[in-house]
């Protein structure tokens, strides 16, 4: 399908990718098929030489340019007049890939709770289908913050010679405890609303509220809250963080699903690059493309030594650091600072 960007002069493309071979996954399990559904703007030069492939975070869709449209657009650093921008939405999320209210073909009923669990390997598994499909033999960049650094962390490490540069944002090459323990209690908040088990799109809703409730306070840094949120002195009640979060909370619940949260947030714990691999060192020594890492120094989540640390074991590694009150959320909102990072990290490859 042919879309009119809201720039009249790109051409941006959403397409539903449907794969019919099976893809295994590292629990054992398979799907037996499963679709992706990708947007894509401008076009892929002679020698395909100039894609841009985004991964989007946690509660994303593929309609990057929308969501960062800091810095994918017209006049932006990622121009869709220069580069082929595309971008997946990933497996198990809800805007167009197979998930949990996908049909099971063997039972041709939605999987609901059946939806088995997957990796960020085995999502980087599903992209790399989709790149074979289009016939892109090399990806150019590869860029992607938090989650979708996870997921292109473990494709940088599939693609070998195939990717010349990946840029990951606010992630870590293996999920610490901490935030495992983050997303548990968000998936007991899920549990605990009684709707859950129900099967229906809206069964969790009251719960995925209380977990992105939770979730905005690991994306934030507290002195961005004190900043935002300050209430008058004489208050005794209706603080402003108060109603933030609940309104946060509420803002997901209408256009996300409390299953799809439930199994994106179990791929993040699942994250470790160096599952058998030999280990974290070994499985990112191998990484042969230049890697760009940057971290926000106010991260709570992911922790700028995350980054600090991949940029430190690849074999063409690079750390930058975002300044930004904002958070770990930082590198969806902190498009100036980005932008020039990106620019010194090219300028970087040519000398
Ligand atoms: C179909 C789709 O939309 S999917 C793709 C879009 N989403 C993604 O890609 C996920 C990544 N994006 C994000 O996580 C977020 O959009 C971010 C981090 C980029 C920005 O977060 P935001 O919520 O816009 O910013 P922020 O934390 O400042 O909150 C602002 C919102 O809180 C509201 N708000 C602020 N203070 C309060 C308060 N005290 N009480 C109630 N509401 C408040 C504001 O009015 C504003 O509401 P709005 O979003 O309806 O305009
Ligand atoms: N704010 C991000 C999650 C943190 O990376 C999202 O909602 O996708």
């Amino acid at each position: 399908m042919n879309l009119k960007s809201q720039y009249a002069s790109i051409t941006m493309t959403q397409e539903i990718f449907h794969s019919s071979s099976p893809l295994p996954l590292e629990s054992g399990e398979f799907l037996t098929e499963f679709d992706l559904g990708y947007t894509a703007y401008g076009q892929l030069n002679s020698d395909k030489s100039n894609v841009i492939w985004v991964i989007h975070a946690l509660t994303g869709d593929s309609n990057a340019q929308e969501w960062w449209n800091g810095l994918i657009g017209e006049d932006k650093f990622f121009d869709p007049a220069d580069h082929f921008i595309i971008c997946a939405n990933l497996l198990g999320s809800c805007y167009g890939s197979t998930q949990p209210f996908s049909d099971n073909p063997e039972t041709k009923e939605p999987y609901y709770y059946d939806f088995p669990q997957m990796s960020t390997r085995d999502l980087a598994q599903g992209l790399e289908r989709l790149r074979i499909h289009l016939g892109i033999e090399s990806i150019h960049t590869l860029i992607g913050g938090s989650l979708g650094g996870q997921v292109g962390l473990e494709w940088a490490y599939i693609l070998g010679k195939k990717l010349q540069n990946a840029v990951i944002l606010a992630s870590t090459s293996k999920t610490r405890p901490w935030v495992i323990g983050f997303n548990e209690t968000q998936r007991m908040a899920i549990e605990s609303d009684c709707t859950w088990g129900e099967k229906h799109e809206q069964a969790g809703n009251k719960g995925l509220e209380t977990a992105r409730a939770i979730a905005m306070l690991t994306y934030r840094h507290p002195d961005d809250l004190s900043a935002k949120q300050a209430d008058p002195d004489n208050k005794v009640d209706d603080y402003r963080a108060a109603s933030y979060l609940r309104y946060q909370g509420q803002k997901l619940a209408r256009r996300f699903n409390a299953l799809s949260y439930w199994t994106l947030s179990k791929t993040m714990d699942s994250h470790d690059l160096g599952r058998n691999r030999g280990g974290l060192d070994n499985a990112l020594g191998e990484i042969e493309a230049n890697v760009l890492a940057i971290g926000v120094n106010t991260d709570l989540l992911f922790l700028p030594e995350e980054s600090q640390f991949i940029s430190q074991k690849v074999k063409k590694g690079t750390y930058k650091e975002i300044t930004s009150t904002a958070g770990h959320d930082a590198f969806l909102i902190e498009f100036e600072q980005l932008s020039y990072l990106l620019k010194s990290f090219y300028l970087q490859q040519k000398k």
